[in-house]
C-alpha cells in the first residue's frame, strides 16, 4: 500500500493529473479499495497539484524549475513577472535559481518583487523577510532594485499596510501587475507561501478576522500569534486571484496542517481552521510542494491508519 502512494505521489511530482489518474487505474485490478481510497481523499481540486520529494536539494530543483517556468511565460505573455515571498524556508528553497542556468537565462530585469507578508520592523532586523531575502537571493541575482517593493518601515504598522496598498494600486493601474478579470484585485503572476504548522499562510492566523477581509487588499495585525506580533499580509481576495499560487511545507510539524488542508476528509463543523484550506485560486493554478515529513499524515493515512484529528 505504501508503494502505491508514493508511486503516486511521484506521478504528481511530474505535474500531470492525467497521468497520475492514469497510475491510479493501473493499480486498480492489484488494488481497488485503495485506488478509492486515494482518489477519494486527493480528488484535485480544478487546477491544483501536490508533489512531494524526498529530500530538500529535490523541492529546491524543482522549485527552481518551476518558478523560472512562470516567470517565462509571464514575460512572455505580458512583459513582466510580478512575484510575491513570504517568510519560512522559501528563501533558501529558491537557492538554485541563483546559479547556473537560471542566473543566465532568465530575463532578470521584468522581475518585480513583492511580499505577501512582511514582519513590521526594521529591514535590517533579523525577523525582516526583506533582510533574509536581500541576503539569500536578491544580492545573488540581477534584479533591479527598482523593482524591489518592500514594506515601508518608517511608519507604524497600519500605515506600512496602507501604504503598500497604495503602492500595488498604482501599479496595477499601469499593468506591470495583473488584474484579476473576476474582482478588482490584483493578478500576481506567482505568490509563493509557506505553511506554518497551526496551518497559517502569510500572515493569515487562525480564528484572526483578518481571514474575512473582502474589500482590502493588504492589511495589517498586531497580535500575531508567532512573534512578532506586527505584520502586514495580503488577505484572501489577493492571495486568490493570483495567476499561480505555490504553497511549502517542509517537517514533521506541518504534518497536520497539511493534511487538513488537503484532504477532503476535513470537511464539515468538526472541521480545524486552517488559513491553509482557504488558498482556493479563483482562475489560477495551485501547487503544493511537500517534503516527507510534513506529507507523512497523508501517507499514513493511505497507509491505512485512522485519519488522526487536530
Ligand atoms: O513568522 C512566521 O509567520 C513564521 O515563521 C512562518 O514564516 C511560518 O511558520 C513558516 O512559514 C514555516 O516555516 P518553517 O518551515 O521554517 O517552520
Amino acid at each position: 500500500m505504501h508503494t502505491s502512494f508514493v508511486r503516486f505521489c511521484r506521478v504528481f511530482q511530474k505535474g500531470r493529473w492525467e497521468r497520475a489518474v492514469a497510475g491510479a487505474n493501473a493499480n486498480r485490478r492489484a488494488n481497488r479499495t485503495m485506488e478509492r481510497e486515494i482518489v477519494a481523499s486527493y480528488e484535485p481540486k480544478r487546477n491544483s497539484e501536490i508533489r512531494m520529494f524526498e529530500s530538500s536539494d529535490e523541492m529546491a530543483t524543482d522549485l527552481a524549475e518551476y518558478i523560472s517556468q512562470v516567470s517565462e511565460i509571464s514575460v512572455k505573455e505580458r512583459g513582466y513577472f510580478a512575484i510575491a515571498l513570504s517568510g519560512g524556508p522559501l528563501i533558501s528553497l529558491m537557492r538554485k535559481l541563483c546559479e547556473a542556468p537560471y542566473n543566465k537565462t532568465l530575463d532578470w530585469s521584468k522581475w518585480y518583487i513583492f511580499w505577501a507578508d512582511e514582519r513590521a520592523v526594521a529591514k535590517n532586523h533579523v525577523d525582516s523577510y526583506y533582510k533574509s531575502t536581500k541576503e539569500g537571493f536578491l544580492s545573488k541575482v540581477p534584479i533591479l532594485n527598482g523593482h524591489v517593493y518592500s514594506i515601508n518601515d518608517n511608519v507604524m504598522v497600519e500605515d506600512a499596510a496602507t501604504d503598500y496598498e497604495f503602492v500595488i494600486r498604482q501599479l496595477v493601474k499601469i499593468r506591470t501587475v495583473g488584474v484579476s478579470e473576476s474582482n478588482d484585485c490584483p493578478k500576481f503572476d506567482l505568490i509563493l507561501l509557506s505553511i506554518g504548522s497551526d496551518g497559517h499562510v502569510a500572515s493569515l492566523f487562525p480564528n484572526h478576522p483578518a481571514l474575512e477581509l473582502k474589500d482590502d487588499w493588504v492589511t495589517y495585525i498586531t497580535d500575531s500569534p508567532v512573534p512578532p506580533p506586527e505584520r502586514i499580509t495580503f488577505t484572501f481576495p489577493v492571495i486568490n486571484s493570483a495567476s499561480n499560487i505555490a504553497v511549502v511545507a517542509t517537517g514533521e510539524d506541518k504534518a497536520k496542517a497539511v493534511d487538513f488542508a488537503i484532504s477532503d476528509g476535513a470537511e464539515g463543523p468538526d472541521a480545524p481552521s486552517i488559513p491553509a484550506r482557504m488558498v482556493k485560486p479563483t482562475d489560477g493554478k495551485l501547487v503544493w510542494f511537500l517534503d516527507k515529513a510534513s506529507a507523512s499524515f497523508l501517507e499514513a493515512k493511505n497507509d491505512g491508519y485512522e485519519h488522526t484529528k487536530y
